[in-house]
């Protein structure tokens, strides 16, 4: 059986410029989907190519099994939001969300019973009145969200919806947008380069990078298991530890840093030969502070303290390794009292019990 949205082999080429590189992807209804990746690589164009406001170059995209290609933006029925607010000024919230309702011929009394329902999930009931104008920024986007979900859309397309919005509002609105998902059981594909938001919302992330998907999968398996450097380095923190494979058994290698360090259970996906350089993927909270050698089950080098910053839970510390590899490390804010914070000099630990991963240089 098909997806319910599956896209096929999609590129968008713009005169010479490549927006949209032979993707391929499948999303399941009710799915939240977000689109990450740096400025210009192909997000809103792919989401254009979804909504029929641009025509892709190659490739098809099918709505339950029937392409969407040959269907105008109008009768599409999916709904869009974008970063500007694009409420129109001189009607007011409830005009503004009857407006596609009306444009669509619903009759009187079923449009007065959705626009009740709309200002409820978007709780706006005391602001049905006011213009635009008279709205704050957030409000205007839950009244633009109200007005894209008010004609039960197959598909909701959100182009970095709260990207003109302060921190706070933000986040408000990324609870209140996870909730109306849960409520509505609404397809999400949601654009952001914010990986943070990212991760608050979807089910899946599709990581872009010049025009393509380099990886699509939930924000935890994004973290810990990346395909490539790009989307280790786009989705969390991550140090990249310079190092040479030294030994290899059974797809497991021992690899060496610059002092001669080993650190064990070092895995790849590519490039895990003996004498094959490369760097290490360690999260910031895979680091510890030790005291003398580390042996056996850890790997240790000594490093010198930076700079240490409180968070409340954990204490961010910026440290430096005696071949100048920088290292940011996150703790405890007891763990990083055991580690010699008055000597500045302390000891990184590195446990080798959890795996990690390699990627070969080139
Ligand atoms: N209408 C257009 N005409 C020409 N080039 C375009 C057009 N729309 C997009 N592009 C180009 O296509 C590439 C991808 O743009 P797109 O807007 O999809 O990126 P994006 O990942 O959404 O970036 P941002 O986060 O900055 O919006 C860019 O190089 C952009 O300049």
């Amino acid at each position: 059986m098909s997806a319910f949205l599956s896209i096929r082999g999609v590129a968008k080429r713009f005169h010479d410029a490549v927006a949209v590189n032979d993707v391929s992807l499948d999303i399941e209804k009710g799915e939240f989907v977000t689109f990450l990746g740096p400025s210009g690589s192909g997000k809103s164009t792919l989401l254009y190519l979804i909504a029929g406001l641009h025509e892709p170059s190659e490739g098809d995209i099918s709505l339950q099994g029937k392409s969407l290609l040959d269907v105008p933006p109008n009768k599409r029925n999916i709904g869009m939001v974008f970063q500007r607010y694009t409420l129109i000024p001189h009607m007011n919230v409830t005009e503004n969300i009857a407006f596609p309702l009306k444009v669509r011929r619903w009759p009187r009394e079923r449009i007065e019973k959705r626009l009740a329902e709309m200002l409820a999930l978007v709780r706006l009931e005391k602001f049905a009145g006011r213009k635009p104008s008279e709205l704050s920024g957030g409000q205007q986007q839950r009244v633009a969200l109200a007005r894209a979900l008010a004609y039960d859309p197959e598909i909701l397309l959100m182009d970095e919806p709260l990207a003109a919005l302060d921190k706070r509002l933000k986040e408000d609105l990324q609870l209140e947008i996870r909730r109306i998902h849960r409520e509505t059981g609404a397809t999400i594909l949601y654009v952001t380069h914010d990986q943070e938001e990212a991760l608050r919302l979807s089910d899946r992330i599709a990581v872009f990078n010049h025009g393509r998907i380099e990886q699509i999968a939930s924000g935890a398996s994004l973290y810990d298991n990346p395909v490539n450097r790009f989307v280790a380095g786009f989705v969390g923190n991550s140090n990249f530890l310079q190092a040479t494979i030294a030994n290899v058994t059974d797809g497991r290698a021992t690899a060496r840093m610059p002092d001669g360090t080993l650190i064990g259970n070092v895995r790849g996906k590519v490039g895990l030969t003996a004498g094959a350089e490369g760097v290490l993927l360690v999260r910031p909270e895979q680091f510890r502070f030790g005291q003398g050698e580390g042996t056996g089950a850890e790997a240790g080098f000594p490093a010198t303290i930076r700079d240490a910053t409180y968070l409340g839970e954990t204490v961010q510390v910026a440290a430096v390794t005696r071949w100048g590899q920088e290292l940011s490390i996150r703790c405890a804010p007891a763990a990083f009292g055991v580690g010699g914070r008055d000597s500045k000099g302390c000891r990184v630990v590195l446990s080798n019990e959890a795996p990690v991963l390699f990627f070969p240089n080139g």
